[in-house]
């Protein structure tokens, strides 16, 4: 059984959680303790405790731990991506992919902690001087999704440590495994007990309890939006600092004048690997008129020869849908995007077993065509392997559908024009902008997130991450 990390220790918790491989449902990967909410209280106390002499550690401090615990995930990316694969059935390689991030991630925000910055200024006043310095804001609630279950973590709990707050950090229930694997290496790291704690439970539990005990200064989510407005709810109750990513209908316009060969490459791997469970897939792809039937057709070719099977075995293109739930939401929007008109160009067969005989959560990728912008198959998020076509008269047509929309996460145009690029990047409205690349798969090392819908707050990521988990501090000296 593996436990909880609260205060330096490894606690039972009050229930079990079964970890099950979607690519063989017959497979455990293992069992983890659930904790409840009054040991979610415990994590908080030791949490409050430790962020005095936290918050006062020194930088060097800071970097040596989160530099170490970079370097043994990338040293451990093979295993810690298998495990990865396992429980949430996104590919090796994308799996292998994701925890490197992860160890760079860390890497980064070692660096960081290296570089605290600060401004000194004269006052408007003689003889007055004034600092502005940034510092910790105090206990954080990391609650995370099970889409990226190593690399969403490190982006939160490494800005968090990297700038003197203490952790309580509450994975997924789906994925335990990667969360519990990460705290280990934590663990080993040389922060002291209480700097950082892992709370495995379920978020109506341990997620509730992080959003309204007043000791949790602040919150930052990512998961669905019904959740969102919930951690928002709760946090603005009780004037907590929160930051939310929620979800995405991110549009790919593709021009005429694109080359037909990247369009095709940029859509298939935003709209279908990792399954499609990626906040930033292109699920509605919005096709000029010259080269919409030819890019159809490409599409289907390119799709023909996806191979959907185990996640961790070579060859593979697309694994698994996460779970039995998840899948009910795409067969559902799948049904429902033809009940109101769509065309099934492609896909969308619910494949029981794999190749080998196991039983597992198999969807093939699925491209529905002839699909409007009023249809809720391009206004609501799907999360799986599920793309919808639109067509537009040009390209202002294509911007315009591509901004209807109630998120803005991340924006995507397959060109070979400057001026229509240049004229994008300027007017999609989205927090990211990607030209003849995938919508999903964004760097580690700049910020990350949305408008509209799709996220709240500040950013996460890059050197931005500073504004979410510090607060700025004015200090005025007469000499
Ligand atoms: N933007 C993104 O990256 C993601 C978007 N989604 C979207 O959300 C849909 C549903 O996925 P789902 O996993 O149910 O998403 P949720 O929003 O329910 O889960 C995200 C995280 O929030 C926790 N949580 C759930 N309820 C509460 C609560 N009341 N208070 C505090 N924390 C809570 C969850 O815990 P627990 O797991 O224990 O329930 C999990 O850790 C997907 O189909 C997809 O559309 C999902 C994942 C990622
Ligand atoms: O596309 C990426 O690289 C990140 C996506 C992501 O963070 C998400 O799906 O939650």
């Amino acid at each position: 059984m593996f436990k909880n990390l609260i205060n330096g220790e490894w606690l039972d918790g009050a229930a079990v959680s079964r970890n099950i491989n979607p690519s063989d449902t017959r497979d455990l990967v293992g069992e983890y303790a659930q904790a409840d909410a009054a040991q979610a209280e415990l994590a908080i106390t030791a949490a409050t405790a430790a962020f005095p002499a936290w918050s006062l550690s020194t930088p060097q401090q800071r970097f040596d731990i989160l530099d170490a615990v970079g370097t043994e995930i990338l040293a451990r990316r093979a295993e810690l991506g298998d495990l990865l694969a396992r429980e949430e059935g996104k590919t090796l390689p994308e799996a292998i992919g994701e925890a490197g991030r992860a160890g760079y991630i860390f890497k980064f925000f070692a660096g960081e902690a290296l570089r605290p910055g600060g401004e000194t200024m004269p006052s408007v006043r003689p003889g007055v001087g004034v600092e502005v310095t940034r510092e910790a804001i105090g206990v954080v609630g990391l609650i995370t999704p099970w889409n990226f279950p190593i690399a969403i973590p490190a982006w939160k709990i490494a800005p968090a440590l990297a700038y003197g707050n203490c952790v309580v950090f509450k994975p997924a229930d789906l994925v335990p495994g990667s969360a519990w694997a990460l705290a280990e290496i934590l663990s080993r790291s040389g922060l002291p007990a209480g700097v950082f704690n892992l709370v495995m439970g379920r978020g109506s539990v341990v997620g509730e309890k992080l959003l309204h005990d007043p000791r949790v200064a602040a919150i930052s989510f990512t998961g669905s939006v019904a959740t969102g407005q919930k951690v928002a709810t709760a946090a603005v109750a009780r004037m907590a600092k929160f930051q939310l990513e929620m979800g995405g209908k991110n549009p790919m316009v593709v021009l005429d004048d694109a080359d037909l060969g990247v369009a095709v490459n940029a859509a298939v791997n935003s709209g279908f690997f990792s399954t499609g469970q990626r906040c930033t897939a292109s699920s509605r792809l919005i096709v000029t008129e010259g080269i919409h039937d030819r890019f159809v057709a490409a599409m289907v070719e390119k799709m023909k020869s996806l191979k959907v099977d185990d996640a961790r075995k070579a060859g593979t293109d697309i694994g698994p849908v996460v779970d039995a739930s998840q899948l009910r939401q795409d067969t559902d929007y799948l049904g429902i995007a033809q009940d109101e008109g769509g065309t099934l160009a492609h896909g969308g067969q619910r494949v029981e077993t794999n190749a080998d005989g196991a039983p597992g959560f198999y969807l093939t990728p699925a491209l529905i065509t002839n699909t409007t912008a009023a249809m809720r198959i391009n206004k609501e998020e799907v999360f799986g392997p599920v793309v919808s076509v639109m067509r537009a008269k040009n390209y202002d047509e294509a911007l315009a559908l591509a901004n209807d929309s109630p998120f803005g996460l991340a924006s995507g145009i397959a060109t070979t024009s400057l001026k229509h690029a240049t004229h994008f990047k300027r007017h999609a409205q989205a927090g990211m902008v990607m030209v003849n690349l995938p919508t999903a798969g964004v760097d580690y090392h700049v910020p990350f997130g949305g408008r509209k819908g799709s996220s709240y707050g500040p950013r996460e990521q890059g050197r931005h991450a500073a504004e979410f988990y510090t607060t700025v501090k004015t200090a005025y000296t007469q000499a």
